[in-house]
């Protein structure tokens, strides 16, 4: 049966060329103005997957991704997981090519903003950055206003998809830029078809809440990973949005969840007091 896999759009963002890159002939994409619309697309049953940014290599978390999992769509689970490699180019409409040194703002995604800031602060001291929904965003309407004397940061098939005419290439600042993208459900068992053959780990991804005020409660949480040899490949805290100085920790193992270890490790942290939550257990694979 085909699937339905929201992404946000429009065409040709970082995230279409995920959903193109990795899934085979037998799903739909269809396009969302923003994160969490194509997250609330799975929840309503408009599509059965959403593949959403949740980490960059150079600007770290997706931060409206993970709060948005965390604190509104609660039932939507983690299913898998996209690594793809980003490069990011300048880019202004045609009729601008040979003068694009004189534009007079630069319009893209607050992350493809973000992995480029030495270029653009060595390139375009004295104007402003603005902010998008999404690279692909940014590329239609500057495709749309000629009149308009603005620069784009996207990736090429945003270049093509808009008529804009790349003027720097691969701008971003660090050569390791790639992004990681979480694949989320309702239900853990959406089978879904992709490409093969691309390489693969396996993770589970917890939210742990600790007990409030307790000393050394986050190195009793550790050493409940660490004497089960359970191997964490991040540990982050975000803002519970409850009041300063309150945080959930979300931690990434990896392996996938077991029958002994894994649980084990989960009722050892609610003996301690936090609380627990699983976010997903699943495949992660990198495109290269
Ligand atoms: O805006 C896009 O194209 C996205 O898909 C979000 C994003 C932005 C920058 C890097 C990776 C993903």
């Amino acid at each position: 049966m085909i699937k339905k896999v929201g992404f946000l759009g429009p065409k040709a963002t970082f995230t279409h060329l995920a959903v193109q890159t990795f899934f085979n002939g037998e799903t739909e994409s269809v396009a969302y103005l923003t994160i969490p619309q194509s997250m609330d697309a799975v929840a309503n049953g408009e599509v059965d997957l959403a593949v959403v940014p949740i980490e960059n290599a150079l600007e770290g978390s997706v931060n409206l991704t993970v709060d948005y999992l965390v604190h509104e769509q609660q039932e939507l689970s983690i299913i898998g997981e996209i690594i793809v490699p980003i490069q990011q180019h300048l880019m202004v409409h045609p009729s601008r090519k040979d003068k694009w040194q004189e534009v007079t703002r630069v319009y893209s995604h607050s992350h493809a903003i973000a992995q480029c800031h030495k270029f653009l602060h060595k390139t375009f001291s004295n104007i402003p950055y603005e902010y998008a929904t999404s690279t692909g965003a940014a590329a239609k309407y500057v495709s749309e206003h000629q009149n308009e004397n603005i620069a784009v940061i996207a990736n090429e098939l945003a270049a093509k998809e808009y008529g804009l005419s790349i003027v720097k290439h691969h701008i971003h600042d660090y050569h390791y830029n790639h992004t990681r993208f979480a694949i989320v459900s309702k239900s853990n068992d959406v089978k879904f078809t992709y490409n093969q053959e691309l390489p693969i780990k396996e993770k589970t991804t917890l939210m742990v809440t600790l007990p409030s005020d307790q000393s050394g409660a986050l190195h009793q949480v550790l050493s409940a990973f660490t004497w089960r040899k359970l191997n964490l490949s991040k540990i982050e805290s975000r803002p519970m949005k409850t009041g300063l100085g309150n945080y959930f920790f979300i931690i990434d193992i990896d392996r996938l969840y077991d029958e002994i270890l894994i649980p084990g490790a989960i009722a050892e942290l609610e003996a301690l007091g936090c609380s627990v939550k699983l976010l997903g257990s699943y495949q992660a694979f990198t495109i290269s």
